[in-house]
């Protein structure tokens, strides 16, 4: 694991793109490092990791498989870091931020209200300096602390260092069956407590569930839908329903698409929220609320333990699979500064105090590890 770090290091210096992944409960690092620093978009007939923005119609990035070193390195946990405190970090709360984003928000609710939208999903940046924290060790802490989540460090020469921990999948596929899932509600995680969800909780999540339903009809005619249940994700407990349907692969692309950005970062109806969005948030959301991970990527069938004593495994053409993470929980670094993103979905019946404060209780899954 240290020689991949070294070279991950090595190619940052370089200015070089990189990515390094673990995905939900899994023990392998992957990754992928690419030769030269050009801009490529996302092919969906071929292998790699794509990197999209919230807003398609801005630049996404590829790593094509045929042209990157990949490589599966396991993981062992005890050389990741060190004991570090992973108590609440808080930073102090910017009045004049305060002020503008709660306006923000009183006047979104306003128009839900008005009924001209059902759901709007709002965010904000939060700015950091970094003490001379190497985003190496960040992302160690983020693999340490958050095991069942899509933890990342992603790089390229135009946009920076993107680090970022996501609980909520857009798609996993694999032989034609798709999985994914509909995420939205948010409290704060209190062990052996069930949340009492209130009205708006529940509603702000049965329109992302609706949602991707209906979107699934055009290419299924059925999709099962699980109980929903209470996903923790760190500090936080969501609301989440499991949905899964049978796609054809020649339609996977274009379903990937249609479900982007779902309500639970865009809101409803979808292009309006969306414009709202680009136009009343006073900043760019860039990859954040967007979507990462592998395209079509060849994945060995019953790896077997013995295999995997060597550091680097390679890999054996077989099935491919797609595993799609909506870009939460993440942030941006450039020149010894670090962008934070949190956001929360609101509607007619949000109170603008409580959604300012989720935001909050948001960073703290970032801000434990910096
Ligand atoms: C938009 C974010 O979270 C989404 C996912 C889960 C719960 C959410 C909520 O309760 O509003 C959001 O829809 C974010 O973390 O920035």
């Amino acid at each position: 694991m240290k020689n991949l770090f070294k070279k991950a290091s090595s190619q940052l210096q370089n200015k070089l793109p990189f990515v390094l992944y673990r995905q939900p409960k899994s023990g392998i690092l992957q990754s992928f490092f690419m030769p030269d620093s050009k801009a490529e978009s996302t092919k969906f007939s071929s292998s790699g990791f794509c990197f999209f923005p919230f807003d398609n119609t801005q630049q996404n990035y590829f790593f094509d498989l045929e042209k990157a070193v990949y490589e599966e390195t396991e993981i062992i946990k005890n050389e990741l870091v060190e004991e570090f405190n992973k108590s609440n970090t808080s930073i102090e709360e910017n009045e004049d931020e305060k002020r503008i984003y709660i306006q923000l928000l009183s006047e979104s609710i306003y128009l839900l209200k008005q009924g001209e939208y059902q759901k709007i999903v709002l965010s904000r940046p939060i700015q950091l300096s970094l003490k001379n924290q190497n985003p190496f060790e960040t992302f160690q802490k983020l693999l340490y602390v958050y095991q069942d989540a899509m933890v990342y460090i992603w790089f390229h020469p135009n946009e920076g260092i993107w680090l970022g921990a996501t609980p909520e999948t857009l798609v996993h596929y694999s032989q034609s069956n798709l999985k994914t899932m509909a995420l939205a509600g948010t409290r704060l995680y209190e062990a052996h407590k069930q949340p009492n969800w209130s009205n708006k909780e529940k509603e702000e999540q049965a329109f992302v569930s609706t949602y991707i339903q209906q979107k699934l009809k055009k290419y299924t005619t059925h999709s099962n839908l699980s109980e929903t249940y209470n996903k923790q994700a760190g500090n936080l407990v969501h609301l989440n329903t499991d949905i899964s349907a049978r796609i054809q692969q020649k339609d996977l692309q274009q379903v990937i698409l249609d479900l982007h950005p779902t309500p639970a970062v865009c809101g409803l109806p979808t292009e309006k929220a969306k414009n709202y969005i680009l136009e009343n948030e006073q900043y760019k959301r860039e990859f954040y609320a967007g979507f990462l991970g592998e395209i079509n990527l060849p994945k060995e069938k019953n790896r077997s333990r013995s295999n995997r004593n060597q550091e680097t495994l390679a890999i054996k053409h077989r099935r491919a699979e797609t595993n799609l993470y909506v870009n939460l929980r993440c942030m941006k670094i450039k020149d010894r500064k670090a962008q934070l993103f949190v956001g929360g979905g609101v509607t007619a019946s949000s109170n603008a105090t409580d959604e300012w404060k989720e935001t909050g209780d948001k960073s703290q899954t970032l801000l434990k590890v910096l």
